[in-house]
Formats: structure tokens, C-alpha cells, sequence
């Protein structure tokens, strides 16, 4: 049994379970209970807040001599527990066993199972036996069974969930995906994220850790973080979907270089990261995109997206309101078009910060996690030590966009081509010609010399270079409540809280 702390302050929102407590005879003998001809006891665990975002399980036991009274406190805080209508009950959970260091399984067992059947959450587990498998399975299993989908891995792993649940709800309704503007069906089934992967940086954007029994215990209490997510389609083809990053060049290049170095595990990205920095390849093409005016917030805000966010929120509301006004008239799609030509060395689209361990706060530290926009990171072509210190700002206080060579733009849409499939005359959409022709009038003598790069989205590369990407503003929902300003304090007070109860 812990000690009890002096005061112990905890919103019944927090509370894990209650339990009737057998006393062994040693906690029998301890101070004043020892007085005590039988006494009764009744534990409550509760989530304890620790640095840096991390949530832990602890418990505090009350004793008492009159049985009657501990069962009717046990009932009282049990009915309490009850009225947490937005906790789980019945979860559907994939693990995949190669994710990361390999860890997932035991992690799943050794961490999170046995806190899941501590706060009665009944669960149907599926261990992934290949790539595809937890995706395939979301088209056919009995999804309003579950109150969510659990996924233990990486980011690959969230995608493949994601992909699933977005592809079955779409298919459900008889959406057709590979129409850019077709009218997509939410989903309203949550995700949670038990991190084992090799980044986790959806976990790390969304909790502020990538802790296993931190988010283990956000499913618990029931929360919920909407996200942004990006659709990616090659002209009238849909490809994928992206939450935290899209990127051309740079993180392309680590990407498709690591992957075949997969045995290295989460060591392949230091490796290909070194190897791609050093090969220093820049490319040649024009992106075309349209501001997110709905929004008041900017990439170079000084303050980030935290929980109950007001930026998400309001720019939600005004998203709404310009679809109401709007109606079927599709006007977004004759809103302002900017479009940049250029060498660059990365494009980062980015609709949440991307922080992870090694980035702690991330590719757009100001990114939002709900808004209905991504930022657009332009890496124009720069020295090998210009481009060594815009990433080594990624990693300390220093403003990684006060670059001569970077640009970076809050936006709700935008396009790519490449120089080479603009030559190519292949694979390009009208407004992609009108602005290439433009383009190639100006540089008669291109000197880009490089083949294409590849897109990395969310850890898996795309097919097509040319691309065109929608943000849907707050399309899925995570069981997580974004990254909390200030954890530790926020847990010691609270009006709802057992101890006043007590
Ligand atoms: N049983 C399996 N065998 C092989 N591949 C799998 C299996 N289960 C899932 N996968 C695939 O493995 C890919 C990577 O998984 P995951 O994201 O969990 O780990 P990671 O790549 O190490 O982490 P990160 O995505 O953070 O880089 C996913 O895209 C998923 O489709
Ligand atoms: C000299 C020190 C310089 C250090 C610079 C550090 C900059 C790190 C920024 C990290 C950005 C991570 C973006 C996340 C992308 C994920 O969607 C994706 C899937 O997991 N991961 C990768 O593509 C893996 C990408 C891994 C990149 C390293
Ligand atoms: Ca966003």
C-alpha cells in the first residue's frame, strides 16, 4: 500500500477504478488501525501527474471500522465512475510485434493489459502478422462493437489504423476516395496510441510524451484530441492520408534510404539522416497553394497548441461557418492560388508540430493540432552548413525559421510538381500546366541535375511525385487531450475532486 499522501487531491474524471481492499494481516498491525478489532478498507487508483507529461497509476486506501459505510463509499465512487460517459468499454487492439525495437508485445502485456482490466476494459486483440493486416481487418470486422481502436506500434502503425477506419467509414457511406473534392465521412471512432515505435511522433504531438502508460491511462479516463488530416491524391488517384508529416527532399531521401536499412530499427533513421545530409540533394518544382485565412494563428506564433486550445477552436467554428455560407458552391476552390517555383533541399507540410524525442519541439513548433491547416516548410537550396543549422534548431531554443532559405506558410491546400514530370508533359493538371509553362518560358536552361525525391508520408513513401493535398479539418479523433500546459499543478487542484467528497 502507498503512503497516504497529506492531501491528495484527485478529479473523479481521473479516478482509474476503486476496489474493495483485503488487509493482510501486516497492514492490520500498522498505527492506529492496529486498534482496530476489523477493520475495512476500499482503494482508489487514480492517475498521478509527473513531469514532463507523464501519467502514472498510484493508489491511496482508506480504512474504516464500519464495513456498511466502506461498501457504500465503494458504491458511491463506483457510480461516480459509471457516470464517465466517455470512457471505453470494449476496445479492439493491433499490435504489431516488429514495430520499433520490437517491444510492442510485451509492452501491450506488461503495461498496458494489465491497467485495462484494472479499469474493466474489455479488449479483442490482434497481433499483426503482416503489413496491411490491422487495416484490412477494420473493412471487415463489427466496428460498432468498440468505443475505439487501439494500435501498438509506430507511426506506420497509426497510419494503417487510421487508413482502415477512414476507408471503412468512407465505403460504409459510399464515398468514393479517389475524388479530391468528395465530401468525406468523419470518424468518430477514437484511436489510441500505445507508443512502440521507431519516431511516435503522433503520440509525442498529441500527449507531450511517448510514454506506454501515459497513454494507456488518456484511453482510460476517456479523452479526446481531434486531428487534422491531410488527403493525398495524384490527380483523380487517392494515395494516402497524412497527419503529421508530408515531406519532398530531405526527409524523403532518409526515408527511402532507410528503408532498407529496416534491421537497424530505429537506429536507420541516425544512419540515413547522416547519409542524406551529406549527399545534399536539392530539387527543382512548384508549389502551389491556398492560405488558411480561417485561422488567426501563424507558424511563427511564439506560443504552441495546447489542451482545450482556442485557436483549434475557433478556427473550427469559422470553418464551419464559411461551409454553411458557402453551401455546394465549392468557392474554396476559387480562392487565392500563391505558387513559388524553386530548388529547394525540403517541402515540409506539416499539420501538427511533429515533435518527437529527437525534436522535442518539432519540424513547426506552432502547428496546430486542430485547425484545419498545415504549415508549409519551404528549405530553399543553401550551403551544407546553412542547412546543419537550420536542423540543429530543430533541437534547441533558436527560431528554426529565421532563415534567409525558409519560408513557411500556414495553409489549407497546395499542389506539387516537379520540374522532371513537368518535362516529362506527364502527369500534370491543368492548373499544374498553366503555371509550369510559366515556369519553363522563365528557365529555358534548368541546371537541376537530380532525378526526383520521393514523398514521405507519415513514415511511408508515396508513388507520385506530383501531388494535391487537402486539409480535413478535425477528421479523426485520438484518445488523448493534446499537450497540457502544466501538467503537475493542474492535478493538485480541482473543484471535483474525491477529497472533498471524502
Ligand atoms: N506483423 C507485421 N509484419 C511486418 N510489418 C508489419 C506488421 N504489422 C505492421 N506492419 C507494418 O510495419 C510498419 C511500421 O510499423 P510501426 O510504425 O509500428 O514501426 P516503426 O516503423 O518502427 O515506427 P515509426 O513508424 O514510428 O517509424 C507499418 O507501416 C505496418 O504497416
Ligand atoms: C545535428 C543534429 C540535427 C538533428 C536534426 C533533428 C531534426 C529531427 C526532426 C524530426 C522530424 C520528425 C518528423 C516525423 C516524421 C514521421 O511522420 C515519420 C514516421 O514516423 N518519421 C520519419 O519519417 C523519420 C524521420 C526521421 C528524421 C530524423
Ligand atoms: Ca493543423
Amino acid at each position: 500500500m502507498s503512503p497516504v499522501p497529506e492531501n491528495c487531491f484527485v478529479p473523479t474524471s481521473e479516478i482509474i477504478a476503486v476496489e474493495e481492499t483485503e488487509l493482510n494481516k501486516k497492514q492490520r498491525n500498522i498505527g492506529k488501525w492496529q486498534k482496530m478489532a476489523k477493520p475495512h478498507a476500499f482503494t482508489v487508483y487514480y492517475v498521478k501527474k509527473a513531469r514532463n507529461h507523464r501519467w502514472r497509476c498510484s493508489d491511496v486506501t482508506f480504512w474504516c471500522v464500519d464495513e456498511h459505510l466502506c461498501n457504500q463509499w465503494i458504491q458511491a465512487l463506483k457510480e461516480l465512475l459509471e457516470m464517465q460517459k466517455s470512457r471505453p468499454k470494449q476496445l479492439l487492439v493491433y499490435i504489431n510485434p516488429y514495430g520499433g525495437k520490437r517491444q510492442g508485445k510485451s509492452i501491450y502485456e506488461q503495461k498496458v493489459a494489465p491497467l485495462f482490466s484494472l479499469a474493466s476494459i474489455s479488449t479483442d486483440v490482434v497481433i499483426t502478422e503482416h503489413a496491411n493486416h490491422a487495416k484490412d481487418n477494420l473493412f471487415e470486422v463489427n466496428i460498432n462493437k468498440y468505443d475505439g481502436v487501439v494500435c501498438v506500434g509506430g507511426d506506420g502503425m497509426f497510419s494503417e489504423v487510421m487508413h482502415g477506419l477512414i476507408g471503412r467509414m468512407q465505403k460504409d457511406s459510399g464515398i468514393d476516395q479517389n475524388n479530391p473534392k468528395a465530401p468525406l465521412v468523419q470518424c468518430n471512432i477514437r484511436i489510441g496510441i500505445i507508443p512502440a515505435g521507431s519516431t511516435d511522433c503522433i503520440c509525442y504531438s498529441t500527449v507531450g510524451i511517448s510514454d506506454p502508460v501515459t497513454s494507456a491511462l488518456h484511453i482510460i479516463v476517456g479523452d479526446c484530441q481531434p486531428l487534422d488530416v491531410s488527403s493525398v491524391h495524384h490527380n483523380n488517384t487517392f494515395l494516402k492520408y497524412s497527419v503529421s508529416l508530408l515531406g519532398y527532399g530531405f526527409y524523403g531521401d532518409i526515408l527511402k534510404d532507410s528503408e532498407k536499412k529496416r534491421w537497424m530499427g530505429p537506429m536507420r533513421y541516425d544512419y540515413s539522416g547522416f547519409k542524406t545530409f551529406l549527399s545534399h540533394h536539392y530539387y527543382e518544382g512548384t508549389i502551389s497553394f491556398q492560405p488558411a485565412k480561417h485561422t488567426v494563428g501563424s507558424p511563427r506564433d511564439k506560443d504552441s497548441c495546447r489542451t482545450g486550445c482556442y485557436i483549434c477552436k475557433k478556427s473550427e467554428q469559422q470553418l464551419a461557418e464559411q461551409h454553411k455560407e458557402c453551401g455546394l458552391k465549392h468557392e474554396e476552390d476559387e480562392e487565392e492560388w500563391k505558387v513559388i517555383k524553386g530548388k529547394f533541399l525540403a517541402i515540409n507540410a506539416v499539420n501538427m508540430s511533429c515533435a518527437c524525442p529527437r525534436s522535442p519541439k518539432g519540424l513547426s513548433p506552432a502547428a496546430h493540432l486542430a485547425d484545419g491547416s498545415a504549415d508549409l516548410i519551404l528549405v530553399r537550396k543553401c550551403s551544407r552548413f546553412d542547412f546543419l543549422r537550420y536542423l540543429v534548431r530543430h533541437t534547441n531554443q533558436d527560431d528554426q525559421f529565421d532563415f534567409s532559405f525558409v519560408d513557411v506558410y500556414r495553409v489549407k491546400s497546395f499542389q506539387f510538381t516537379s520540374k522532371l514530370s513537368e518535362d516529362n508533359e506527364s502527369n500534370v493538371t491543368d492548373i499544374g500546366k498553366k503555371r509550369f509553362g510559366q515556369f519553363c518560358r522563365d528557365h529555358p536552361a534548368c541546371c537541376c541535375n537530380i532525378a526526383n525525391s520521393t514523398w514521405n508520408c507519415d513514415g511511408e513513401t508515396l508513388d507520385s511525385s506530383a501531388i494535391q493535398v487537402r486539409v480535413h479539418c478535425q477528421f479523426v479523433k485520438l484518445f488523448a487531450r493534446g499537450i497540457e500546459e502544466n501538467s503537475k499543478d493542474e492535478a493538485a487542484y480541482s473543484q471535483s475532486s474525491i477529497e472533498q467528497l471524502l
